[in-house]
């Protein structure tokens, strides 16, 4: 038997709605707002009992539309005229076991599964009712029936408030039995008991469909292609000095500079970033992808890395958002060329590329003017669907 209760409340009429159902009725992408708040309690963590509360007419529709949204016994009962009656007909409902009471409408269709947890943990964590609320950002003004400004509020000391209510069963059923008036929601109940309530965090997807405002907001939210999060990679490659070869780096020639050793041109800039944009589109590695001793890159530049790594990029659905470099060694002085650099190999990315350089203030093989290391990261952006 369950511990916990939730009493969803779905028997207004949504007059200011205007649609030609009960509001809770009302589909939205598919659904109605009743099953869509049920699917949300089904993906709670702690299963809850359910107690369904729905206009008379409609008590049997929403049984069915309950089974098959929650997946398990759901109880559905009346409403009254007002929610606070709605609300005392579930209290009425619940089983002898419940300790713990959610009361959500279902008006708030496209509250989270988080949200109902969230106010489960908190109602435990303070032992008292918890209600979710977000802070307010109009500005607040308190006005008489003609329309007259008596009074700016301060809206830093406000909180808009939402659904799930959860509070103690004991809070909650003595707040009913003391009713002495007719209150927008449970906390004012609860609170004019002597039970404390505290506000918790909301959401701002709990906002409740009230006008037909909020039903088109609601249906853009559930049609909004959900935004794939960018990709970032991290590539790093080292190479020795090699007095013999020419210097090739970030793209850019050297002359008079002491070259690196390696089957391409020994680019370490240029091959930290190729890196980094491989494994940010899951492409595996400059290795894996371009051999370590191909004929075809004996030498190659760094530039044939960029561009062939750039068009697997793409090829794989992404763009480049930006790269990030930065060079550590002691030679070459990087700083008069950076942007030269930074020129060249955003040209051939088509993409911001920036580049730093560092030393090691003499430590290690880059400090012993051995070698240079390059460090790269790369952001992946997923290309608009054509
Ligand atoms: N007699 C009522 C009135 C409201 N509710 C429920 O309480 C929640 C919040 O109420 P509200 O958004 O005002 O819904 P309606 O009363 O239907 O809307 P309106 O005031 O526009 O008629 C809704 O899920 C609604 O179904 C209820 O169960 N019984
Ligand atoms: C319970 C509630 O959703 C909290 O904001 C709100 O008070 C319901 O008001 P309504 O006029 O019944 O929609």
């Amino acid at each position: 038997m369950a511990r916990v209760a939730v009493v969803v409340v779905a028997a207004g009429n949504g007059t200011r709605l205007g649609a030609e159902l009960p509001k809770a009725f009302v589909t939205l992408a598919g659904s109605t707002l009743l099953e869509r708040s049920l699917h949300a309690v089904a993906g709670m963590r702690e299963r809850p009992e359910v107690i369904v509360v729905a206009p008379a007419e409609l008590v049997a529709e929403a049984r069915s539309l309950a089974d098959a949204s929650f997946g398990a016994a759901v109880t559905v009962v009346p409403g009254g005229a007002t929610r606070q009656r709605s609300v005392a007909a579930g209290l009425a409902a619940l089983s002898a076991t419940v300790e713990v009471v959610l009361v959500h409408d279902a008006a708030r269709a496209l509250t989270p599964s988080s949200l109902f947890d969230a106010v489960v943990r908190d109602v435990d964590h303070h032992g008292h009712g918890v209600i979710p609320g977000l802070p307010v950002s109009d500005t607040i003004k308190r006005v008489g029936s003609d329309g007259e400004i008596h009074e700016t509020v301060d809206r830093s000391v406000l909180s808009a408030v939402q659904t799930p209510q959860a509070f103690p069963r004991a809070d909650l059923d003595a707040a009913y039995a003391a009713a002495t008036s007719d209150e927008t929601d449970d906390a004012a109940l609860v609170a004019a008991a002597g039970h404390p309530v505290s506000v918790v965090p909301g959401d701002a997807l709990a906002f409740k469909i009230t006008t037909p405002w909020d039903l088109r907001r609601a249906q853009e939210l559930l049609d909004a292609p959900s935004t794939p999060l960018p990709r970032i990679g991290l590539g790093t490659d080292t190479h020795g000095f090699d007095p013999s070869a020419e210097l090739w780096l970030a793209g850019l020639h050297w002359p008079g500079e002491v070259g690196l050793a390696g089957h391409s041109d020994g680019d370490a800039v240029a091959h930290a970033i190729t890196d980094a944009l491989l494994s940010a589109a899951a492409l595996g590695d400059i290795g894996g992808v371009f051999g370590t001793s191909d004929p075809q890159f004996d030498g190659a530049r760094g530039e044939v890395f960029l561009s062939e790594t750039r068009r697997l990029v793409e090829s794989a659905g992404f763009r480049i958002g930006n790269v990030s470099v930065q060079l550590i060694g002691n030679s070459p002085r990087f700083s008069p060329r950076r942007a030269e650099a930074e020129a060249v190999l955003s040209g051939v990315l088509g993409a911001p590329v920036t580049v730093s350089a560092t030393t090691t203030d003499g430590l290690g093989f880059t400090g012993r003017g051995e070698g240079v290391t390059a460090i790269a990261t790369a952001l992946l952006l997923q290309s608009p669907r054509g």
